[in-house]
């Protein structure tokens, strides 16, 4: 457990919080009703915190391994091994899409769960782990059940069997009410919490989960997305690695963050861009939105490795 990180966990909840009733009111005053608007807030999210708050992970990884300087022979060795993972997940996708979507869909609870709530958990790398998941399920199932029109025009595309009716045939039709069922079991495990974290920690972290629900519910799938992505997992995530990497470079900014991130976050933009520029050539009939997750799923994967090592390092 890390109750020293509560506080500042509960305001930057706060700040979210009022950012998400920021965006919710422009979208019931119908200021913002253009969908055009819908894919520049996403882009945007994903330029300026998404893509770079997995730009610096060769820095968290020569940190974690207590080499004090970034050598071309440590780069390159990160490099490759980053780009192997790459190559190796991207196979994988190709040829047995559904099981990759499966792997990536529970990978990404967990690493959501982490950056919500690892400071509720020190040790316990099981009970931690199922409870990451099922935040980050409850969470994935506020964007895509509620948003299931457009997430399955999307989905569709990769998997052609996944249809409304076969799913309907598994799980009836009652899609909607699925989010709240899967909302219980955060709900038990926050109640538990009462007697070792302060109720107003506890009261803050349930509206974050209801603040997060209403911007799916009323504003789409890519805005439910990006805006959870990009103030909730983002914004968490690089506050995390700013505080680590200022353990060992004390004065460390959030200016040289954005310097150290600038590289690899021009690659990997680059390289969507280029992927989704070339995908009416490429004849492979998926959705340019459900490439454009499959591009982050690959360059997720070996993120959320070196994440893992951050959060589970002894504090
Ligand atoms: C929203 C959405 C999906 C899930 C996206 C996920 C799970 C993204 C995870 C991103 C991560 C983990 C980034 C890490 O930094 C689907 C099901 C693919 C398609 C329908 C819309």
């Amino acid at each position: 457990m890390n109750t020293s990180a509560a506080p500042h966990e509960m305001k930057h909840n706060q700040v979210l919080i009022l950012l998400s009733c920021l965006l919710l009111g422009l979208k019931w005053t119908g200021i913002w009703a253009d969908e055009r608007l819908d894919y520049a807030f996403f882009a945007g999210i994903m330029l300026v915190v998404g893509l770079p708050h997995g730009a610096v992970d060769h820095l968290i990884h020569i940190q974690l391994k207590r080499q004090n300087e970034l050598t071309l022979q440590s780069l390159l060795r990160f490099v490759s091994f980053y780009v192997a993972l790459l190559l190796l997940y991207g196979t994988v996708w190709f040829f047995f899409p559904t099981m990759s979507l499966i792997f990536f869909i529970l990978l990404s609870c967990y690493h959501f769960g982490q950056s919500q709530w690892y400071y509720f958990f020190s040790s316990s790398p099981v009970l931690s782990g199922i409870v990451y998941i099922l935040w980050g399920l409850a969470v994935l199932s506020y964007i895509v059940l509620w948003n299931s029109s457009e997430a399955l025009l999307i989905l569709n595309s990769l998997i052609p069997t996944l249809t409304r009716d076969n799913l309907s045939e598994i799980i009836g039709n009652k899609w909607s009410q699925i989010p709240t069922l899967l909302s219980i079991i955060p709900a038990i495990f926050l109640s538990s919490k009462f007697r070792t974290f302060p109720k107003s920690v506890i009261f803050w972290e349930v509206v974050s989960l209801l603040a997060i629900g209403l911007v799916s519910y009323f504003c789409g799938l890519l805005v439910g997305f990006a805006a959870y992505f990009g103030f909730w997992h983002s914004t968490k995530s690089l506050a995390a690695i700013v505080r680590n990497l200022r353990s060992v470079h004390p004065g460390y900014s959030l200016s040289q963050f954005y310097k150290d991130a600038f590289v690899f976050s021009f690659i990997s933009i680059a390289g969507i861009v280029l992927l989704l520029l070339s995908l009416p050539h490429l004849d492979l009939g998926i959705h340019p939105v459900m490439l454009f997750f499959v591009l982050i799923s690959l360059l997720t994967f070996p993120h959320m490795v070196i994440l893992e090592q951050l959060y589970s390092r002894p504090k």
